[in-house]
């Protein structure tokens, strides 16, 4: 089946291998590039290639190294560009050619993100990265921009010398660049073929540290030591991993730490994570990104969706993945209670979203939708809470994770489908068809809202969480004098997390019940990002005016859509916010990421 949000075709002929030069141009903001696809026909005749671009100038185009003619189709609202290009002689099947594409991006390509100086922490040089997922790599170089097409690629890619590069793929090398004594030219390989999406660039003043023995984390100085510190436990964490499924093939696992508008919470590109900096809570109690963006080598880089609508293959059973390293590191109570914190994410995205919008679909149909604005918690905690209830209803953790590991193996290098999925779970589980069969299947996959049945969860941890939350809840004026800090003294940083969570699905507290939680609590002067986050939602949701400052800022001075989007929707929400936070919007949009400022204009209601 075609992919929605791309305009090549897959069936026609797949793209086996890249070879890119890469030129950065800080001063212009543009990358050159000369793209060579090593392209194999899959049928008879083929006259012409059509490639997903967006925002690229194509300079020109050769097959073969003999010069080919071609057109750009009519350009998408956000799908981009088709670039057509014809072939001087028709290909027949199994025949493989090396077409050459130069081009240039735009200074407002979606996929990349110019950083001033003063967007870092050194405050000194400029900086670029990238986030191709999901559909933005044809912004950067034309491309078969769909997931179900893997290829290798090799790289050099020249920058300033005085900045730093690094990709999804693993070094191999670097050198002056003898056309420029100011620059410098690394060069990557990825021997693993992999989607699009998964190409990623990072330039800036980075250093590393080695903190095990396939890791290195890479960040400014100014971040080094903190980083190193927060994600010390990297190394246990992918032992945890392989042991659950299986050998790690990707050779070396860094990360990257990068500034504060990276748009997402971590991006799993290979070789080396991307991880938003609002992790470094100094406690460690946020890496589960890690553990997440880990599990990816399996569940998402190794099998992977085969179109967007596909994309709770990877994220939910990543994030089941993640939550058995979870049980693993911390115990399986604490697996149970972040299994339920799930539930009520999904809850909150369900919320957002309206429960009959078909996007809270766990297979959505994304014709003609921009797949950056179906994004969502859907695909995360849907897909997790499926998989949940399969665990238990099929026998257990250990059962089930025979089953996951098999999936791996069988699809491994591939790209699948829900129906593939499926299938091979009923192969797997041949003596539980019975069992299988009770499953409401179209109501967990093609029914938006809540899921038809709700997983159990060992409430160990959660109980305490439910009961004070609920004290807020009923309480009078006059209960309010009862609540003392004492009352926070036993819950651990998720634990609080999670009573935050619970308020937030319940109506808006009185301002005089916020009030008093900062009098007992304290919250104000909490950073770690998650509990900031909701503190900050629950006061402008009470509509206590002296917050929306303390909102603002953290919705300005970090880029995370997860935090950043909500609570520039609370303060639009809230009569006396509204102004300041479309103000304070209009004045950022123009540093701020593009698919970040695109969505937020849209939450926002401005053209
Ligand atoms: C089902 C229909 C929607 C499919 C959309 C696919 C990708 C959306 C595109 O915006 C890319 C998303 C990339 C996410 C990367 C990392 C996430 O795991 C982070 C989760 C949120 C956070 O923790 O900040
Ligand atoms: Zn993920």
């Amino acid at each position: 089946m075609a992919d929605p949000s791309s305009f090549a075709s897959p069936e026609q002929f797949n793209i086996k291998h890249i070879y890119l030069k890469l030129n950065v141009d800080f001063n212009s903001r543009e990358i050159s590039a000369s793209t060579s696809l090593t392209v194999r026909c899959l049928q008879d005749s083929l006259s012409a290639l059509v490639l997903d671009t967006k925002d690229l100038t194509i300079k020109q185009v050769w097959v073969n190294g003999k010069e080919a003619s071609f057109t750009l189709g009519k350009t998408h609202s956000f799908k981009g560009t088709p670039l057509e290009i014809t072939l001087p002689c028709p290909l027949t099947r199994g025949q493989e050619v090396i077409v050459e594409i130069c081009s240039v991006t735009s200074p407002r390509s979606s996929a990349l993100q110019w950083l001033k100086p003063e967007q870092t922490a050194g405050k000194i040089h400029p900086y670029l990265f990238s986030q191709c997922q999901a559909t933005h790599c044809r912004s950067i170089i034309p491309c078969q921009d769909t997931p179900s097409v893997k290829f290798t690629y090799y790289c050099q890619v020249s920058v300033p010398k005085k900045l730093m590069a690094l990709m999804s793929a693993v070094e191999d090398g670097d050198l002056l660049d003898t056309q420029d004594s100011n620059r410098k030219i690394y060069h990557f390989k990825q021997n693993v073929p992999i989607p699009s999406y998964l190409i990623a660039l990072v330039v800036g003043a980075l250093e590393g540290r080695k903190i095990g023995p396939r890791t290195t984390i890479w960040t400014e100085k100014e971040l080094l030591e903190q980083s190193v510190y927060e994600m010390a436990e990297t190394e246990k964490m992918l032992k945890c991993a392989e042991d659950l499924v299986g050998p790690y093939v990707w050779g070396k696992y860094d990360l990257l730490v990068l500034p504060p508008s990276f748009p997402y919470g971590g991006m799993e590109n290979p070789c080396l994570t991307f991880i938003t900096p609002t992790v470094l809570a100094g406690d460690r109690s946020l890496v589960s990104v890690t553990a997440h963006e880990i599990s990816h080598s399996w569940t998402g880089n190794l099998v992977t969706n085969h179109t967007w609508e596909h994309f709770w293959l990877n994220e939910g059973h990543t994030v089941y993945l993640e939550r058995r390293i979870d049980g693993l590191l911390y115990g399986e109570e604490f697996r149970q209670f972040k299994a339920l914190g799930g539930w009520k994410e999904l809850q909150n995205a369900v919320n957002t979203f309206g429960s009959s919008n078909p996007l809270t679909n766990l297979v959505p149909n994304l014709h003609e939708v921009d797949v950056d604005a179906a994004f969502s918690s859907v695909p995360y905690e849907k897909g997790f809470a499926l998989l949940f209830y399969l665990e238990q209803l099929l026998g257990g953790p250990e059962i089930f994770l025979g089953f996951l590991k098999s999936y791996i193996q069988v699809f491994a290098f591939k790209s699948a489908t829900t129906e593939e999925w499926k299938k091979y779970l009923y192969t797997y589980f041949k003596d539980k068809v019975d069992i299988l069969d009770k499953v409401d299947w179209n109501g967990w996959m093609h029914t938006p809202g809540m899921p038809p049945v709700q997983p159990q969860y060992d409430m160990t941890l959660a109980n305490a969480c439910i009961a004070l939350s609920k004290k807020w809840v009923q309480a009078k004026e006059s209960d309010l004098s009862s609540f003392k800090a004492e009352d926070l003294k036993d819950l651990s940083s998720h634990q609080l997390i999670e009573l935050l969570t619970l308020l937030l699905l319940e109506e808006p507290l009185p301002v005089s019940h916020v009030k008093r939680m900062q009098e007992v609590y304290n919250l104000n002067e909490i950073k770690n990002s998650e509990i900031r986050f909701r503190w900050l939602r629950l006061c402008i949701r009470a509509k206590w005016e002296e917050v929306i400052t303390l909102a603002l800022q953290m919705a300005v001075e970090q880029g995370r859509m997860k935090f950043t989007r909500p609570l520039y929707r609370d303060l639009y929400n809230f009569d006396k916010a509204r102004e300041q936070a479309v103000n304070t919007f209009l004045q950022n949009r123009k540093s701020m990421h593009p698919v970040t400022e695109m969505l937020l204009a849209k939450d926002l209601h401005i053209s």
